[in-house]
């Protein structure tokens, strides 16, 4: 007999941990429409990842696929995420990234659509930037940078490959679309996550008040 592909228990503790952070995101609004996509590495050669077009809100296990790191999927029909390519390339570049989570919440959707010339989101002053993996004070400037949106994979992962020039950056917007953040293992991408979510809408309310005259 052919041994397994990969090892069933390390994709079912992978999936189930991807189900628990994803109810909780799709319950704050962040994957209206089955938008979002989200994934672990399992070992060098693989990650287990959500199926295309699922609901990320009622995800069971049998949403949850496999593929190795060229975005092939392993011992299964099912499509991968459209955005694979994303999550696999971020692993291909940075052995220590261990989870991808990606999320189109309105903020994020918003400030990359406001930042998108500029290229960048940048923030500066915030106590959260320490939520951040490597970032130890307030009184720092932090970039999150842009990247345009395209329907073409290999343009995006140009872009993005492009502006991931900076220690310790643990995820980019895509304009109009959404936010990818990583991390060494899932509860840490996710509290990057948050952190994103919260700094971004910081900045969107100061544009607010800043307009009404504030
Ligand atoms: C439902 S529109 C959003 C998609 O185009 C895409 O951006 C997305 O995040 C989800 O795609 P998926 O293929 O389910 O991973
Ligand atoms: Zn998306």
């Amino acid at each position: 007999m052919n041994a397994p592909a990969f090892d069933h228990n390390l994709y079912a503790g992978c999936a189930a941990q991807i189900i628990s952070h994803t109810r909780e995101l799709a319950a704050k609004g962040w994957t209206p429409a089955t938008a979002g996509n989200f994934s672990i590495r399992m070992d060098a050669e693989h990650a287990a990842i959500t199926i295309s077009g699922k609901d990320k809100g009622r995800l069971t296990e049998a949403d949850i696929m496999v593929v190795n790191m060229a975005n092939d999927p392993v011992a299964t029909h099912h499509r991968p995420s459209a955005e694979a390519a994303l999550h696999t390339h971020l692993y291909r570049r940075f052995p220590d990234v261990g989870a991808v989570l990606h999320t189109h919440s309105p903020t994020q959707t918003i400030a990359g659509l406001l930042h998108a010339d500029e290229g960048r989101v940048r923030l500066r002053g915030y106590e959260l930037f320490k939520a951040l993996r490597g970032h130890t004070t307030h009184e720092a400037e932090l970039d999150l940078p842009v990247v345009p949106n395209s329907q073409d994979m290999d343009q995006l992962i140009a872009s993005v490959d492009a502006v991931l020039t900076q220690p310790n950056t643990w995820g980019y917007l895509i304009a109009g679309h959404g936010l990818y953040a990583w991390g060494r293992d899932i509860n840490e991408a996710r509290r990057h996550l948050d952190a994103f979510e919260f700094l971004l809408g910081c900045e969107l309310e100061m544009r607010r008040l800043r307009g009404a005259g504030a």
